[in-house]
């Protein structure tokens, strides 16, 4: 839950002047970032506002420019490889593109509980090895909702399952950050509707932080909403408060204007 500002524990994710270049061209520019524990904590803000670079920084897809991201305040996640982010607690949900057509769900998500070993793939190869992990994968397929989907080829899910799949390779690292990149795009009003109970139920015991375009989605989540523009950070607070600032209307107003 959000707690009241400078009375809460220290934040579980802290990113202090962080820059990322393309080329010179500042796609984050100079953003601090306060993630308290326990929040759901979106990043909003028009077009190309810096919302997917600064998530790719955050989980080391990308490496910043300059500046820094500390975990529990103590440990430097800036220039680390994503495997070692996941590793210490910060994991994004995957992409669907990581999924295998002809690999069941039930199998992905017992192959990420392996991963957590650090044994290796080799390791794991039969699939006897893997069978210890079937209780748990199966506890997380009920958590999303795959229950009933455990051994269907997850080429074959919809799109809404096969989110609903990402998020439960994300869970099975068990981490203390849990990144949602767009976790309703492209999804029809049911799945979002499922997919904003989902997140409910899976941020207990953990922080949350979700690049979203659905307002609707952001309002009923979300703790605290960071609004990027041009790289930086525009306005900062709940989601009641920045809805009604000037500086978040005219960003979004100037890019509707600009997209036509
Ligand atoms: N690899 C790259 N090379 C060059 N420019 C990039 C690269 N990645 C992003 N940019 C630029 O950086 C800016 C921020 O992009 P980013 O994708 O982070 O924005 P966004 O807020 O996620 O946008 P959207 O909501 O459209 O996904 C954009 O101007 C984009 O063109």
């Amino acid at each position: 839950m959000a707690e009241e500002r400078g009375e809460g524990p220290a934040p579980v994710l802290t990113a202090r002047g962080l820059v990322r270049e393309f080329r010179g061209f500042r796609a984050v520019d100079g953003v601090d970032l306060d993630i308290a524990a326990g929040d759901v904590h979106a990043l909003v803000g028009p077009n190309g506002a810096g919302k997917t670079t600064l998530f790719n920084l955050l989980t080391g897809f990308l490496r910043p420019t300059a500046g820094s991201v500390l975990l529990e305040g103590r440990r430097e996640l800036a220039g680390r490889s994503p495997e070692t982010i996941a590793r210490l607690g910060v994991a994004r949900s995957f992409q669907i593109t990581s999924l295998f057509a002809e690999m069941t769900p039930r199998r992905h998500v017992e192959l990420a509980l392996a991963s957590r070993t650090g044994l290796g793939w080799r390791f794991w190869r039969s699939d006897r090895a893997l069978d210890r992990f079937a209780p748990r994968a199966a506890e997380l397929l009920d958590q999303v909702g795959l229950g009933e989907h455990g051994d269907t080829l997850a080429g074959a899910l919809s799109y809404g399952r096969k989110r609903a799949l990402e998020l439960a390779l994300a869970l099975a690292l068990d981490p203390k950050v849990l990144l949602l990149d767009e976790p309703t795009a492209g999804m029809g009003v049911e799945d979002v509707d499922r997919t904003v109970e989902l997140v409910r139920r899976i941020r207990t015991g953990r922080t949350v932080v979700l690049v979203e375009h659905n307002m609707n989605v952001v309002a009923s989540l979300a703790d605290k909403v960071t609004v990027l523009q041009h790289g930086a950070v525009l306005a900062e607070g709940p989601y009641g408060e920045i809805r009604n600032d000037p500086r978040v209307i005219a960003a979004y107003l100037g890019d509707s204007h600009a997209a036509r």
